[in-house]
């Protein structure tokens, strides 16, 4: 699948779905590396913010990513990205970063830098990778593939109590209709509305996704 024999598990959909929450548990669960793609993208924010780069001008963007000093490793099976040798955490929530991702995150080049790093890490070992493209676009040929769902007003409602100041609504718009790896439901996907569901259900529906996707019992057996 992957010409090796570590797997890839897809986890896409829009913004505060629970898609971080979902893979964090999978993860410990199947015994897989996490990677969260979207932190990858945050990075690139936090770098052009730092270096005065308005993330609106791709041309400037793109310059800066020719020296750009950005890492991503897996510790302790979780990804970790670090720009400039420092690690990045909750740097990356912040009011700024959230409000020019998605700009940045629709050039071309950025996506590219990125998507190949993403791709690289499944040499560490099998992963869960969640973001809006990694059914579609990182590992379109894996056949674990979940789309995590749920309505706009859950899902502010969710951000908000995270204490997060965060236009969900005009991202996802941004993110599903940008010309280059648009938010979409991957081809062979399995759609969870999480909605109505609590974090425990929706594992639940996951493990019977995965399950029906045909995953291997021996990660299902292992905890
Ligand atoms: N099924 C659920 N029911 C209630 N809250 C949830 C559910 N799934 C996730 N959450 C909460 O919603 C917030 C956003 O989830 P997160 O995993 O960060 O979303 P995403 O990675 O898609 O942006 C978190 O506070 C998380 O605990
Ligand atoms: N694979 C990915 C992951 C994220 N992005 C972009 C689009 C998203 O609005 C931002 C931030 O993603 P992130 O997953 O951190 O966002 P949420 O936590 O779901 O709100 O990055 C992307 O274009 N492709």
């Amino acid at each position: 699948m992957n010409g090796q024999q570590h797997i890839a598990v897809a986890i896409d959909g829009p913004a505060a779905s629970g898609k971080s929450t979902v893979a964090k548990k999978l993860a410990k669960l199947l015994g897989l590396n996490m990677v969260n793609t979207g932190a990858m993208y945050r990075a690139v924010v936090w770098g052009a913010l730092q270096k005065n780069v308005s993330p609106n001008d791709p041309a400037a963007v793109v310059a800066m990513l020719s020296d750009f000093d950005f890492e991503c490793k897996i510790n302790q099976g979780s990804s970790e990205v670090w720009v400039d040798g420092q690690l990045l955490e909750s740097e990356l929530r912040s009011d700024a970063v959230n409000a020019n991702v998605s700009a940045i995150a629709a050039i071309v080049e950025v996506r590219e830098l990125l998507v190949a790093k993403q791709r690289g890490l499944l040499q560490y070992g099998s992963v869960i990778m969640e973001g809006r493209d990694i059914g579609s676009v990182v590992f379109p040929d894996t056949p674990y593939k979940l789309y995590i769902d749920a309505s706009e007003e859950v899902r502010a409602a969710r951000r908000a109590a995270d204490g997060e100041v965060d236009a969900v609504g005009k991202r996802d718009a941004q993110d599903s209709k940008r010309k280059v790896s648009p938010l979409i439901v991957a081809d062979g996907a399995t759609v969870i509305d999480s909605s109505e569901m609590t974090l425990e259900e929706v594992i639940e529906a996951a493990v019977a996704a995965l399950t029906a996707q045909g995953l291997d019992q021996s990660f299902l057996d292992r905890n």
